[in-house]
């Protein structure tokens, strides 16, 4: 069974935890693609009115096209659940994500959600951080110079790029990706990063995920993380 099939089956089964009158973050990325269609069909089969917090603007256009009303997140008072993708979980449920450059608007929306779930597939599963690189947003404003210092501290940093430019985040800052390989000590990286000036946020997700939705070619596989 390929990633794709795999995806829709964590996707499908996470917005059974969708009830009438939530508010609910909608995160971004290929795997909750598949969760705003199965989300905007649920909406209509059981009649049920929710409101949705889009991390993304291409989320907000999905969410817009299934027929998901969607607000801003500064004109909500509470997230009650918000379902999103990631691009590595480990053992313990610490996770990275901003792979589609989404990471800062996502922490965002995660720590303000009572619940979040995650939909992954089971090649996202892994025992160790790391091998996927670890997305870093930050300011255009000194980025070469900061650069220099990642490198300096071992963490093998790329600039992501496009055509020969720097890709923009929704907020208009850079990416750096940090190829790490294995991240033994995802807690102390993730405070030394957040103490670094420039780095606006990085893709370290700790400590936030509730359940995690594992799709597995046999069915989905409902995780209580913490
Ligand atoms: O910036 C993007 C997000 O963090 C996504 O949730 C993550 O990259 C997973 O995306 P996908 O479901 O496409 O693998």
């Amino acid at each position: 069974m390929n990633q794709d099939a795999l995806k829709q089956i964590a996707a499908r089964e996470a917005v059974k935890f969708v009830k009438d009158d939530m508010v609910v973050g909608l995160g971004t990325g290929s795997t909750v693609k598949y969760m705003i269609q199965a989300l905007g069909k649920r909406l209509r089969e059981k009649n049920l009115h929710i409101v949705g917090i889009p991390t993304s603007n291409r989320t907000a256009r999905r969410a817009r096209r299934a027929g998901i009303p969607i607000k801003n997140i500064d004109d909500i008072d509470h997230i009650d659940l918000t379902i999103d993708g990631a691009d590595q979980v480990d053992k313990n449920y610490q996770g990275i994500k901003g792979g589609g450059i989404a990471h800062l608007w996502e922490k965002i929306v995660a720590i303000n959600s009572t619940k979040n779930i995650w939909i992954v597939d089971e090649t996202k599963l892994t025992n160790h951080l790391g091998s996927f690189p670890l997305p870093l947003e930050v300011i255009p404003y000194g980025s070469s110079q900061l650069f220099v210092r990642l490198k300096k501290m071992g963490y093998h940093p790329t600039f992501r790029m496009s055509h020969g430019r720097h890709i923009l985040t929704h907020s208009r800052n850079y990416i750096i990706d940090l190829n790490l390989g294995q991240i033994d000590h995802p807690h102390h990286l993730s405070k030394q990063l957040d103490e670094m000036t420039g780095i606006v946020e990085h893709g370290l997700f700790l400590d936030i995920v509730n359940t995690v939705i594992v799709g597995h070619p046999d069915g989905p596989e409902i995780i209580n993380a913490r």
